[in-house]
């Protein structure tokens, strides 16, 4: 489904992906974890169009997207929740739902098929059917966390992507969220996940890599990755801690 071999990605000449290798197949339910810095945004923001990469391949369903715009990315069903979700404050957590619906362009189906997925978002996230007519910008952050993944389900996505859904959650929104994305990919989405805390990416996905310094220094399954000696190190061990 996507699919990315020797990617780098700069800004103003400062290598923020050198070489960069990752395969997301239909359905799968991938993690990315990686330090502070280490590209896993730059990453997102480059596959669905808001970064030119300078050098390698992105391909959707076997096309090639690297010089495609975003809308159109996201027409071909690749969506992306970006880190701070990014929801319009002023209107409805409806209106948000609404507008959702555009990203979808010519896949979009009629209204019937719109008020079924409306329905999906709801039974997912039962807080945001009772918050419908609620200004957006008054909802928490795990509910506008909600929203935003609510909004994207409603342009009919075949690969989801969220930078950071847990970022500023508390720790029983977070178990929402997850349970959430893990049902989800359990009906057929394809989901590509990044997760500052290893130990939860690792608990969510099937599969991971993990990103240092631009690079996928790891990869394999999530059980192997929990296993992996320098992961336990680097990741597991110090944030056992501080694990919720
Ligand atoms: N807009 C920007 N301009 C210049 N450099 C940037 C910009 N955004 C990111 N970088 C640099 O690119 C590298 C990768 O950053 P990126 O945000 O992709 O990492 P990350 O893994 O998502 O980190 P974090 O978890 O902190 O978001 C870092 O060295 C960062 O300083």
């Amino acid at each position: 489904m996507l699919e990315i071999k020797a990617l780098t990605a700069s800004y103003d000449g400062i290598h923020a992906l050198r070489g960069l290798d990752l395969r997301v197949g239909d359905g799968d339910l991938v993690a990315l974890i990686g330090p502070n810095g280490a590209g896993k945004t730059t990453l997102m923001n480059t596959i669905s169009g808001l970064i030119r990469p300078d050098q390698g391949e992105i391909s959707f369903d076997g096309a090639d997207i690297r010089r495609v715009s975003p809308h159109r990315i996201a027409r071909a069903g690749l969506i992306h929740v970006p880190e701070g979700r990014q929801i319009l404050s002023e209107m409805s957590v409806a209106e948000n739902l609404d507008l959702g619906i555009l990203a979808a362009g010519d896949r979009r189906a009629g209204p019937a098929a719109a008020a079924r997925q409306r329905d999906l978002v709801f039974d997912l996230f039962p807080i945001l059917a009772e918050r419908r007519w609620q200004i957006a910008g008054s909802l928490s952050g795990g509910q506008q966390q909600m929203l935003a993944i609510g909004r994207a389900l409603m342009g009919f996505p075949r690969l989801l992507m969220l930078d950071e859904p847990s970022l500023g959650l508390a720790p029983m929104l977070v178990s929402q969220v997850f349970e959430a994305l893990g049902r989800l990919n359990a009906s057929g989405l394809g989901i590509l996940v990044v997760e500052q805390n290893a130990r939860r990416a690792l608990d969510l996905g099937r599969y991971a890599y993990v990103l240092e310094r631009g690079r996928v220094v790891l990869h394999g399954t999530s059980e192997d990755i929990a296993r992996n000696p320098t992961v336990v190190e680097s990741y597991l061990g110090t944030l056992a801690a501080t694990a919720s």
